[in-house]
């Protein structure tokens, strides 16, 4: 049985930070293994324009402690107003690698999104012309539509028409829950990728609701029946480029989870590697992790590996149940109903 397992340093494709005190809180855990990560713009007020993402990758910057290596990549947040000028100014600076469109009040910080496609067509050709992709929370948010159904419909009414529009439109499709999400990536072009996160590998929607509900278990787009957990995590352990690790790691303070109306995300960052090469064993694919961590995801945004490495070793460690802020109450730490058979032993930047 393998013991030890070094691979490139890891990158996070979908990570959400906050800011002010919970920034300060959150961003170690990630840095601590990941080199590179998306960083979600769903603040309040949203990050919006150019100037607003690097304002905010600033303060990242400056949250960083000392002796750390991070490099924070920057996302807009699409909006019925973006100026389709101030996103490729933005692009070609370097400052901002993605768009990330939420369909208005599907989920956390999504009300100042998209409920008019056709507002933002200017904009979505001007990326596909200078080659920017589109993050996109794919759920719609139909009163009338099921939530376990809102990425299905998503697929076939707004995704799918939208890339027949604009054919050379680069597409992630974030934190995919079903296997119609999967099939769909599989039958497309190679500018069609997904990021899948750690908890969706972990958990279905029993894991939420049998026994008793679990408020720490509840993201959107919300876990789907066992058959779909399945084939995630078919996808994942594939080997195929077009799915890579974008965790969706979400904190929000406990009294925000573990009340009437709690929100929505899992906060994965400080043992998602360790999960992952659990489940990567399980699924007889530790070979293929490195692939989903750290090659494929800088392929589809024609970025360079990490110079860095990470080893994995077979012991478990303990990690913290919760991890303290000055936001107003700890975060509770993505439980995975199982002590994970691995830990990160080292981490080289270079
Ligand atoms: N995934 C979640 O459940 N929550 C995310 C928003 C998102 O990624 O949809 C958050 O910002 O809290
Ligand atoms: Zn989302
Ligand atoms: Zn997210």
């Amino acid at each position: 049985m393998t013991q030890s397992l070094t691979i490139r340093r890891p990158d996070d494709w979908h990570l959400h930070l906050r800011d002010g005190e919970m920034l300060r809180a959150v961003l170690p855990e990630t840095a601590r293994h990941f080199a590179r990560a998306i960083i979600m713009p769903n603040l309040v007020p949203p990050v919006v324009t150019g100037s607003q993402a690097g304002a905010y990758r600033d303060r990242i910057l400056a949250a960083l402690p000392e002796g750390m290596s991070f490099e924070p990549l920057m996302t807009l947040y699409l909006t019925e107003d973006t100026d389709p000028e101030d996103v490729a100014a933005a692009a070609a600076s370097g400052l901002v690698k993605a768009v990330k469109l939420y369909p208005a009040g599907a989920t956390t910080n999504s009300a100042s999104g998209v409920t008019d496609f056709r507002k933002v067509v200017p904009v979505l050709e001007r990326m596909a012309e200078i080659g920017l992709p589109l993050c996109t929370h794919g759920e719609v948010t139909n009163p009338e539509i099921d939530i376990f159904d809102r990425e299905a419909v998503f697929i076939d009414t707004v995704l799918d028409p939208l890339r027949r529009e604009i054919p050379q439109l680069r597409v992630v499709m974030e934190h995919i829950t079903t296997s119609d999400a999967a099939d769909y990536v599989r039958s497309a072009n190679a500018g069609l990728g997904a990021t899948i996160t750690t908890h969706h590998l972990v958990i279905n929607r029993n894991h939420i609701l049998v026994g008793g509900i679990k408020p720490h278990y509840y993201c959107l787009p919300v876990a789907k029946r066992a058959t779909h957990q399945q084939a995630l995590r078919k996808a994942a352990t594939s080997g195929d480029p077009r799915f890579f690790l974008g965790t969706d790691s979400a904190p929000h303070v406990d009294p925000a989870k573990e009340c009437g109306c709690g929100c929505a995300g899992c906060f994965t960052a400080t043992n998602t590697m360790a999960i992952l090469a659990h489940v990567f064993e399980e699924e007889g694919a530790l070979d293929k992790l490195e692939g989903f961590t750290s090659l494929n995801g800088p392929a589809f945004y024609r970025l360079a590996p990490n110079p860095g490495t990470l080893t994995l070793e077979r012991s478990p460690i303990d990690y913290p149940a919760k991890i303290e802020t000055q936001a107003g109450g700890p975060v509770t730490v993505f439980d995975p109903g199982f002590t994970p058979a691995w830990h990160v032993s080292a981490v080289s930047a270079d």
